[in-house]
């Protein structure tokens, strides 16, 4: 999301909000998330499909909440997630749940919300949720996780369709489960489920990925399997480096989806998250100190590793611009924050128009795995987080309170024996 020539989003005036509330901020634009919702919905017209928001990336219940209110359900990956699309009004049965490590209370809590369906990524699992589901007297509808064996050619850390991946079952193990489907008397395994990686900039890992599916599916279909729905996946890329990344066309990627799995007839499921929210999500950061070091000078921000930790995870690149006008001369900065880490560095040798101290910048695409990813190390409150919308905003979050952020911590006065 690049700031207009006003420096405002979604008609908010950048400076003023940051002035009001604080930095580091997280800002992002419900315009832009409705826009992005909207460009699937309409390529998915007339067919069949739920869109469910994959809520690691963004799990703030005003983003949720906003998902909802378009028709967006959710993808959990936790009890906390799901505890946290429901408080934001996301009904269960448009709630899929993924998961390598699923316990049995998450399970169980699952299933008495009577969520839409689990996608099952191991055999432990399917017999575990068949125990589980049975003890209840209830019927979990589930998916296989397919790891379809495809390099998404994106990080490797971000990368969950190779074999060597602890995501999903191969398609020969697949075949067996439903051979068994019979066995399966609280469980109905009737749906396929595939996602190879995240942040994917092109369409022809997707195709292969989706070959195999497919070809899975029509046999499946040959020996009398009926499929209710595939789910998809997410795993759209957006743009970190202007110029750089060119990320896929809904309308493509949809058309895609279609052409590989033409002649399904039941629901298509997508699992979205950055492509929703992340361009739509900017953080906002005050420089506190420029230090001219004898090899680098240091731009060094009042944000830092712990609010956005992409940069030092993944080595990821996202755009830097001072907000408002500055016609200073270029300068070449190491960008950091404040936490006592080498790591804790934004950006190596990036250049800028010269920054003072308390000059107020912006970090690019922040709005997946942002927030959600951020922490409290070096005792550093959570920052805040704010929609804007036409002209207003509102905030979705408040700055954490001290008092908040040693919750649930005690001085160790009361000891006992277990
Ligand atoms: C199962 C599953 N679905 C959906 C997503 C969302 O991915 P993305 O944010 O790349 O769309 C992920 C994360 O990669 C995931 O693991
Ligand atoms: N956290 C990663 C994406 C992980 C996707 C989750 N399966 C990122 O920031 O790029």
């Amino acid at each position: 999301m690049t700031a207009s020539p006003h420096h405002q989003l979604d008609g908010v005036d950048l400076d003023a909000l940051a002035a009001r509330l604080g930095t580091p901020l997280y800002v992002y634009s419900a315009s832009a998330i409705r826009q992005r919702i909207q460009s699937l919905q309409a390529a998915l017209h007339g067919t069949d499909s739920l869109i469910c928001f994959a809520v690691k990336a963004n799990s703030n219940r005003g983003v949720l909440a906003l998902m909802h209110a378009q028709g967006v359900g959710a993808d959990i990956v936790s009890a906390g997630e799901l505890w946290r699309a429901m408080q934001a009004g996301i009904p269960p049965e448009h709630i899929v749940f993924s998961g390598v490590g699923k316990s049995e209370q998450e399970i169980v809590e699952a299933l008495d919300a009577g969520i839409l369906r689990f996608n099952v990524e191991s055999h432990d699992e399917l017999l575990t949720l068949q125990r589980l589901a049975q003890s209840r007297g209830t019927t979990a509808r589930a998916a296989v996780r397919i790891n379809p064996d495809v390099d998404a050619q994106t990080h490797e850390k971000i990368s969950t369709g190779k074999a060597e991946n602890k995501f999903g079952v191969s398609i020969d193990e697949a075949r067996r489960w439903f051979a068994a489907r019979h066995a399966l008397s609280h469980v109905q395994l009737d749906g396929l489920h595939v996602h190879i990686g995240s942040q994917i900039l092109s369409l022809g890992p997707y195709r292969e990925a989706l070959k195999r599916v497919a070809a899975f599916w029509r046999e499946l279909a040959a020996g009398g399997h009926v499929l209710a729905s595939i789910d998809v996946g997410g795993g759209l890329g957006v743009c970190y480096r202007e110029g750089h990344d060119h990320p896929v066309d809904a309308a493509d990627y949809i058309a895609t989806v279609r052409e590989a799995l033409a002649g399904f007839e039941g629901r298509l499921l997508f699992e979205p998250g950055r492509y929703l929210v992340g361009e739509a999500g900017v953080l906002l950061t005050r420089a506190i100190r420029v230090k001219h070091g004898e090899e680098r000078n240091f731009l060094v921000l009042d944000a830092a590793m712990n609010d956005l930790a992409r940069p030092s995870l993944y080595d990821a690149w996202h755009d830097i611009a001072p907000v408002g006008s500055n016609t200073h001369p270029a300068t070449t900065y190491d960008i950091v924050g404040p936490v006592c880490e080498t790591g804790d560095t934004f950006a190596r040798g990036r250049t800028l128009p010269a920054c003072s101290p308390g000059d107020l910048l912006m970090i690019h695409t922040a709005g997946a795995y942002g927030a959600s990813m951020s922490s409290t190390y070096n005792s550093r409150p959570l920052a805040a987080e704010v929609m804007v919308d036409d002209g207003r905003y509102a905030v979705v979050r408040q700055r954490q309170r001290f008092e908040d952020m040693v919750a649930g911590e005690q001085l160790a006065g009361h000891w006992e024996s277990v």
